[in-house]
């Protein structure tokens, strides 16, 4: 059965300083590191067909770390801008909790939960949705068709938006939704990629 597991990258540099990272293309921590490799040891006995990752290296080598822990880094590797994580604009490299401290909780959590709402010079999750759906739907969806076991390895916002998607999640109730790091999100599918099944492993 066409089997989807996504995962978001293990925790990086500026996750562990509290910084918004959007964009920029910031490392793994040590702990990032071994995120990546638990997510693989719980991986173990899938066979993928297709690996897909963003352009930011946080996303490939999490992905590169987890298909070295299950012997499979000879699968086909796929790497777009559209699983990018969402561009933050102005808020790139600031501390998260000297953001709230100027702009108030408020503000702050309408720029990074709100659905349509962008940050200064940045995109909503509106906009990250509008990148990342129509790439899933015309790369991996035919793949999920021919039942292929496909792994996604991306960030918090372009995840939040693939799981509004495949949830039927409304923009109301997308705020309240959080993707930790390093744990894969398993998605089982029928013919028609109706959603049979979905739970954390
Ligand atoms: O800083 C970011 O790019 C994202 C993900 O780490 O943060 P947030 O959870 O605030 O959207």
């Amino acid at each position: 059965m066409a089997t989807l597991i996504l995962i978001r990258h293990g925790q990086s540099i500026y996750n562990l300083e509290n910084r918004f990272t959007g964009s920029l293309d910031i490392g793994l921590t040590a702990l990032g590191a071994k995120e990546a490799q638990w997510a693989g040891q719980k991986l173990v006995g899938y066979t993928f067909d297709f690996a897909y990752t963003s352009t930011l290296k946080r996303a490939q080598e999490s992905l590169r770390i987890i298909l070295e822990e299950i012997h499979q880094n000879n699968i086909p590797i796929i790497l777009d801008k559209a699983l990018n994580e969402r561009d933050y604009g102005s808020l790139q490299g600031l501390n998260k909790d000297e953001t709230i401290a100027k702009y108030g909780l408020k503000q702050v959590e309408i720029w990074r939960r709100s659905y349509a709402i962008r940050p200064p010079n940045g995109e909503s999750l509106e906009d990250t949705f509008k990148r990342t759906i129509p790439f899933y739907q015309h790369a991996i969806e035919p793949q999920l068709k021919l039942d292929q076991t496909i792994l996604i390895v991306a960030h918090g916002n372009s995840l939040r938006a693939l799981v509004m998607y495949l949830e039927h999640i409304s923009p109301e109730h997308i705020s309240n939704l959080n993707i930790p790091t390093g744990i894969p999100k398993k998605y089982v599918f029928d013919a028609n990629l109706k959603v049979l099944q979905v739970n954390y492993l």
